[in-house]
């Protein structure tokens, strides 16, 4: 990948194809150029720019010139020249693919100019054959004025030059793409855990470094508050029609351009009703496989159909399928686009969070999903014989995520640790084999987290604000917790966390085997959670017989959630898989003590406490436990528990350690580019 730099005294030439379907132009509202301001105000003397272009195909003919040339002198920048140039316009690189074909250009577009170039592009694309391109050629010259050159220029004002222009080289040397991100929660508008999080913060901050990124998810309405949050997406008045389960679905697109993102909101009534996302109080909605169906086809439509800040996306994207429910975007792309021309250069990217929930039915609805009939071996499943419901059962079925495994072009998963449990008979869910084929795909990238949302010294939930640097808040915000749940105030007394999905995965029923015998100890024990009902009903329960040591919070809460974290001492994550796990995260970076169980991502991320490792002071921000066995989840929590209260200078080093971690998504973000430098490099995983 070549980028064009401009550099002080360089002069130099290009002349290039631009394949329209391989060019992703970007308005400068997207390229997440926070630097802008200062790159205008680089000493370039002089910079030309001129796009011309002409009616040939690849194989050559005369360009003809329909742009102006753009001259103008950037030599004793003041303010007024600076708007100036603004409205004329900087060219600061340009990307190529392997190929040689222009992929993006880096500009700072002339006010008016920019827009008609673009658009006269786009519009003559649109009157082409498909594969008519465009051809472009960009000269861009730079040109000293060396009477400007002059001797005064200071040692301070050279450095300044030097940073500048490494940050300039940085920003240029970075590969940029369209990326689609599908997923079937993105926080704020909706969550249910740990997906929604990711699907709020991983886009944003894949746009601050300049990528163009699209979420798509449904538009959820269930009638309550929580609607406002969709207050501020507008009908972007584009109705598809959608051909499946035997009939034919309009559904319409809503969109906000938030933190330099496009939310795309997929609207069906079937995405308006009570309940959370996948279910109510009655369980899992019955039509969520068309629910769902209806937003992978919508979001493979989405890049072509919808000008986002005047453009589309166009065929050059990247999909970030995220779990089941999005599970049909490669599906769809191998099936249905590519056939016909369509998606030629895309590529899709499985991001598995959970591969507990695989979207599995009878094997007749795959007629409902709008694929065509041939492909039904690519979601073709057949449940072994002991999970078969009856003698004549044959077990088949449809399955989604499997389908997504045998057609995306890689395979992500949110840990290292995970990435290879997923691969063997314990950890793959009957997709283990199918997994390790495609071994050489799949890799791990621990979660980060929104640093800004969890952050202690000014967090909005909590009372009292803290740092490593000064530890004393935590303490208020111990007491403050304890206040509000009822609970005695002991700032003495341990104080242990849940917080998470009541589900089977997250090990509840080893909590409610270990609280009787725990409650015998000098402790209090706060949980947060909704699901299953049992469980929920079992936290209820427990309340009520340990008046003065526990309580069950039944329910979804965030600014509880952010209260339990910051009040507690130890957060408890005994779950029986964890493909990544979000809350120890937030656990250390509030000096929260995580205790979990040795897997998935929580190994990956707990590191096990040492008292007399690192020359005596001790090591590690945790305590991992394994087995997944009461006994050595309460022997975990009794040494944290004892090390609270009889070491509390090595507390407070094992909070610090915990609280200077960086769990940022920029360093998680920095290899998903990666990964997405590796899927484009090969071609389509299904041509
Ligand atoms: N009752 C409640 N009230 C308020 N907030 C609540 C809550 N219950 C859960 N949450 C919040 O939901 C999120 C849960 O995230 P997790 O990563 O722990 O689990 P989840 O299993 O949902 O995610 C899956 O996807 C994520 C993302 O990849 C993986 O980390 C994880 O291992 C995988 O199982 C946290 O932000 C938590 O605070």
């Amino acid at each position: 990948m070549e980028s064009l730099q401009l550099t002080r005294g360089m002069c130099c030439k290009l002349s290039m194809n631009i394949s329209l379907e391989a060019c992703s132009f970007r308005p400068i509202r997207q390229l997440g150029f926070v630097h802008s301001d200062h790159l205008l105000r680089k000493r370039f003397r002089k910079l030309k720019l001129a796009v011309v272009r002409s009616d040939v195909t690849e194989n050559g003919g005369e360009f003809e010139n329909f742009g102006d040339d753009l001259n103008f002198n950037t030599n004793s920048i003041d303010e007024k020249e600076r708007e100036e140039e603004e409205k004329r316009g900087v060219l600061l690189g340009i990307d190529r693919d392997e190929s040689g074909s222009v992929i993006a250009l880096h500009l700072i577009p002339p006010s008016g100019y920019y827009e008609t170039v673009v658009s006269f592009l786009f519009s003559e694309n649109s009157r082409f054959e498909n594969n008519w391109s465009v051809k472009a050629s960009v000269k861009s010259e730079v040109v000293v004025d060396k009477a400007a050159e002059t001797q005064d220029e200071d040692e301070a004002a050279e450095s300044e030059d030097k940073d500048e222009r490494i940050e300039e080289e940085k920003v240029q040397n970075r590969v940029t793409y369209n990326i689609v991100f599908v997923t079937a929660e993105a926080a704020p508008y909706s969550k249910t855990g740990g997906l929604g999080d990711v699907c709020g913060s991983l886009p944003v901050v894949l746009a601050g470094r300049g990528h163009r990124v699209m979420v798509v998810s449904p538009r959820y309405l269930n009638g309550t508050p929580a609607d406002k949050k969709f207050a501020g997406a507008f009908d972007l008045d584009r109705r598809i029609k959608v051909h499946c389960f035997e009939g034919e679905q309009e559904v319409a697109f809503f969109h906000e351009y938030k933190n330099g993102v496009d939310w795309v909101f997929v609207d069906h009534p079937s995405y308006h009703r009570a309940g959370n996302p996948y279910g109510d109080g009655h369980g899992a909605f019955g039509d969520n496989q068309f629910r769902f169906t209806l937003l992978c086809h919508a979001a493979c439509e989405a890049p072509l159909v919808l000008p986002l800040g005047g453009y589309t996306y166009g065929g050059k994207c990247l999909f970030l399928v995220n779990d089941w429910h999005a599970g049909l975007v490669p599906v769809l792309l191998a099936s249905k686009y590519r056939p016909y021309g369509t998606y030629k250069d895309a590529r899709s990217i499985l991001v598995i969070h959970n591969l507990g929930h695989q979207g599995v039915e009878p094997a007749v609805t795959y007629k409902n999903l709008g694929l065509p009939q041939e492909w039904y071996g690519a979601l073709e499943w057949v449940f072994p014989t002991w999970a078969r419901t009856h003698a004549l059962d044959p077990g088949e079925a449809v399955n989604i995520l499997k389908g997504a495994i045998v057609t995306a072009d890689r395979i992500l998963t949110v840990s290292k640790g995970y990435a290879w449990e997923i691969t063997t008979v314990e950890g793959g869910y009957g997709l283990n084999e199918l997994l390790s084929s495609r071994r050489i795909v799949l890799n791990g990238i621990v979660n980060g987290i929104d640093v800004s949302e969890w952050d202690p010294s000014s967090d909005g939930h909590i009372v009292s604000h803290y740092s490593a640097d000064d530890l004393s808040g935590k303490a208020q915000c111990k007491t403050a917790l304890q206040k509000e749940l009822g609970l005695p105030i002991r700032p003495e007394c341990p104080l242990i966390g849940f917080i998470g999905r009541l589900d089977y995965q997250k090990g509840i029923d080893l909590i409610r085997w270990g609280i009787p015998e725990l409650m015998h100890d000098d402790v209090q024990f706060v949980m947060l959670g909704s699901g299953d009902p049992l469980y929920e009903d079992w936290m209820r329960a427990a309340e009520a017989t340990y008046r003065d040591k526990f309580r069950g919070w039944v329910g979804f809460n965030v600014p509880i959630s952010h209260r339990i974290t910051a009040g507690c001492d130890i957060l408890l994550m005994p779950s029986r898989y964890e493909p990544c796990g979000l809350n120890q995260l937030y656990a250390m970076r509030y000096g929260t003590i995580p205790v979990v169980h040795a897997t998935g991502g929580l190994r990956d991320t707990v590191e096990n406490f040492s008292p007399y490792a690192g020359d005596g002071n001790g090591e590690g921000t945790g305590w991992i436990f394994s087995p997944l066995a009461k006994e050595s989840m309460l022997q975990a929590l009794r040494t944290a528990m004892m090390t609270y209260r009889d070491h509390k200078s090595t507390w407070e080093a094992l909070m610090r350690r915990g609280m200077l971690r960086d769990f940022t998504w920029e360093t998680a973000a920095i290899q998903y580019e990666q990964v997405f430098e590796w899927a484009c490099i090969d071609p389509p995983y299904i041509p």
